[in-house]
């Protein structure tokens, strides 16, 4: 696990543009395409402004992107709840990425349909055993879950499926989200997460015993790939 602590929001923020950007370009270099999984909630808006700007807009081959959600609450496009709306307003909608090569979880289908239907969409991006993204970018909330794998939630222990939906009670609202045995497949994992609020939850994720139903962050242990997080002094204040 690398460990990019900087002094606050914007600096993280910077220091990941970068990498995400670099991790691009030298993947490009010798494949025709970057699978890139986006994150919600609040804490990417900075990091997806800066890369639909001069100079990041501009080092990244956006018709070779193809993107993917990690999970997204199911309320239609039009609610800014939703994470596609989000991830379009900030970045998708500024950058000239192939429309087809954009694949939001659909909200205007049941859940369970919307999951088996992106499942069905990843089969068809990795047939072959073990080729899964390129790069998977996660957040964590202050009580330690990532994606929608809320603590003490069933789906945290999935093992087989890609793609599950279920109700999230607390929320009063269906949530649709990849699993660990997708995630855990990709080449790298970038978790992005600053603030004082997220320091225990970080300090118990990266230090604390495992516990993965208290803190489902701990779950997300790429089997080969790198694993990476991003943070800024005050969540990383725990960690000393
Ligand atoms: O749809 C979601 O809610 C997310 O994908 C979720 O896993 C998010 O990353 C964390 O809740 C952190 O959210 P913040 O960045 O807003 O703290």
């Amino acid at each position: 696990m690398q460990l990019h602590i900087q002094k606050d929001a914007t600096a993280v923020s910077h220091d990941l543009a970068e990498w995400i950007t670099q991790a691009i370009e030298t993947t490009l270099q010798t494949n025709e395409r970057f699978t890139w999984v986006v994150t919600g909630g609040n804490s990417p808006k900075l990091l997806y402004e800066l890369l639909s700007a001069a100079p990041y807009k501009d080092r990244v081959d956006w018709k070779k992107m193809h993107i993917f959600w990690g999970d997204e609450r199911a309320v239609p496009f039009s609610d800014s709840r939703n994470n596609a709306r989000m991830t379009f307003e900030q970045l998708l909608n500024r950058v000239p990425v192939i429309k087809e090569q954009v694949h939001v979880m659909k909200t205007d289908i049941a859940p369970d349909a919307s999951a088996a239907n992106y499942e069905q969409i990843l089969h068809q991006y990795f047939p072959e055993e073990g080729a899964t993204f390129d790069l998977v970018l996660n957040g964590m909330g202050d009580d330690g879950h990532t994606l929608s794998l809320f603590p003490h939630t069933a789906v945290i222990h999935e093992t087989k499926a890609w793609v599950t939906s279920f109700y999230l009670a607390p929320q009063e609202m269906y949530r649709i989200t990849l699993t660990a045995p997708i995630v855990n497949r990709a080449h790298k994992v970038a978790f992005l997460t600053f603030g004082s609020n997220k320091a225990h939850a970080l300090q118990e994720v990266l230090k604390g015993a495992r516990n993965v139903d208290q803190y489902p962050s701990q779950i997300i242990q790429p089997a080969s790939g790198e694993l990476h997080w991003f943070v800024d002094e005050a969540a990383a204040a725990g960690l000393q």
